[in-house]
């Protein structure tokens, strides 16, 4: 039961409508789009329910829902579009959900310094397409780009599918407003770059909504590029593929597109075959000449490992279909069925060795075991994994979803990879955040215990509650 008199005071600090505390509503912020909290629900479990939903319109709202459950000590756990695949927004001690979903309005634009500011609640894609009227675009494209809010991004370090040219969110943002847990409002920029103390925007980037609340974004954009060069190659090994990858990278060259498939996932990916072989996606872009003598350079590293050609089509094909997700959730929507997505990183002298291991740890708990390896930097690449099983029930898929995640963490931590490249921590590596953080999880609890002395943003997340 929800506590009367939070649910008063919130409706008298916030107004009547904004407070919702109906089942409908406190059992859909229960579950996000994680597997596991997918297969609850069919389960028919909310194990993480909220007490009450708080819908914000209005930076007032935010401050005026953190005062009120500051003065009940009450846990507030903000709330994007849910589109987190970890179970990051899950309410773990109850309390208030913070939807942010409705802090949205006209975005403006500086065409002279390349940005775009717009209210944190704002989906990704609606903004993406105001900045595409005007000429512009983000590159920032996560395949749940209109599944998410931009506030979203930077609260999950979110990255996009052509992140090896134009970076993460962390690279693409250039400042944010933030409400800490006792109300302030804050922002924190660079114009453009800054070297007096550090740089403050790193801090809430990838906190999960456990430091504070960001309400609105500054965004750097782009011109859409003039020409767009793309072009699928097979391989012969995952090893030519790892080696094109690096070559490609350390040369230098910055495709904005970069895939490879394992010969599982490449047979998903380029359904038309031929099959049997790892494939490369390929794309530059740029200014015409600039952009067609870089996909030169970087077709002859692809040949010269044995690669061959299979033009464009395969690309063009999956350009149309990027943000499917369907295959994950009709597998999930089946009884018995399951399904997960698991993104890890590691430097190019363990990457192969670590991605190996995983397919020989995950590939019995799984009818299919896919590979890729997405986004390059000169130090190394993330690795993305998907397993599609079917089991007997809905209980046995969640002890097979339980086990993979314990198995595939156990084997990143022993690779000494990053136990996320891009989707966070939430619920599902919970158990690993401090090991994996090592030393820099001392520094993270100090700057929680110092922006969030009661603990009441979003609980039970990156291994920060008291002990
Ligand atoms: C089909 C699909 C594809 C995906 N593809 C990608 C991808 O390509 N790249 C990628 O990086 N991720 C991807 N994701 C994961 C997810 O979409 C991202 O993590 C996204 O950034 C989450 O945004 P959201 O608004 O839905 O946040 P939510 O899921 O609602 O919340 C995520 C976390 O952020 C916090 N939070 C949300 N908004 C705020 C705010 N304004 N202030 C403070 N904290 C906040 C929440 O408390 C929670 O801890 C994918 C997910 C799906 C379902």
């Amino acid at each position: 039961m929800p506590d009367s008199a939070l649910v008063e005071h919130l409706r008298r600090a916030v107004g009547t409508e904004a407070v919702r505390t109906d089942a409908t509503e406190l059992d859909a912020r229960s579950h996000d789009t994680w597997p596991v909290a997918t297969v609850w629900a069919k389960l028919g479990r909310h194990p993480h329910r909220p007490d009450v939903v708080v819908r914000a319109d209005s930076v007032e709202t935010v401050v005026a829902t953190v005062r009120t459950a500051s003065e009940h000590r009450t846990p507030v756990t903000p709330w994007g579009l849910g589109s987190s695949v970890t179970g990051q927004p899950l309410p773990v001690r109850g309390g208030i959900v913070l939807d942010l979903s409705g802090l949205v309005g006209e975005p403006s634009l500086s065409e002279i310094d390349h940005t775009v500011t717009a209210p944190a609640g704002v989906r990704g894609s609606d903004l993406e397409s105001w900045l595409d009227r005007r000429g512009y675009t983000l590159n920032h494209s996560p395949q749940s780009l209109a599944r998410s809010t931009v506030g979203g991004w930077l609260a999950t370090r979110a990255t996009g599918q052509f992140s090896s040219r134009y970076g993460g969110i962390e690279d693409l943002v250039v400042g944010y407003q933030v409400v800490l847990a006792d109300g302030t409002v804050a922002q924190v920029e660079q114009r453009p770059r800054a070297a007096m103390g550090p740089d403050l925007r790193a801090v809430f980037l990838g906190s999960e909504g456990t430091l504070g609340i960001i309400t609105a974004v500054t965004l750097k954009i782009f011109s859409r590029s003039p020409h767009r060069s793309l072009e699928a190659f097979t391989l012969p090994s995952v090893t030519a593929g790892l080696t094109v990858m690096r070559t490609i990278g350390q040369t230098g060259l910055r495709p904005a597109l970069v895939r490879f498939y394992d010969a599982a996932e490449a047979r998903h990916a380029v359904p038309e075959g031929p099959h049997g072989s790892p494939v490369l996606f390929l794309g530059h872009e740029g200014i015409g000449d600039v952009a067609r003598a870089e996909h030169a350079a970087s077709a002859e590293v692809v040949l010269s490992a044995g690669g061959v050609s299979l033009g464009a089509e395969p690309v063009d094909a999956w350009m149309a279909r990027r943000y499917d997700f369907s295959s994950i959730e009709s597998r999930l929507a089946e009884p018995g069925g399951y399904a997960e997505t698991i993104e890890v990183a590691n430097l190019w002298s363990r990457l192969e060795p670590m991605y190996h291991d995983l397919r020989r740890e995950l590939t019995p708990l799984a009818e299919e075991t896919l590979g890729h390896f997405s986004h390059i930097y000169d130090q190394g690449s993330s690795l993305y994994l998907i397993l599609l099983g079917r089991a007997g029930d809905d209980r046995t898929a969640l002890s097979r979803l339980e086990e993979i995640w314990a198995r595939a963490m156990k084997v990143v931590v022993a690779h000494h990879g990053e136990v996320s490249h891009h989707h966070g921590g939430g619920l599902a590596r919970q158990p690993w955040v401090a090991q994996s953080l090592g030393g820099g999880h001392e520094i993270l609890r100090r700057i929680k215990d110092a922006l969030d002395p009661g603990h009441l943003l979003n609980p039970g997340k990156l291994g920060l509650d008291p002990e």
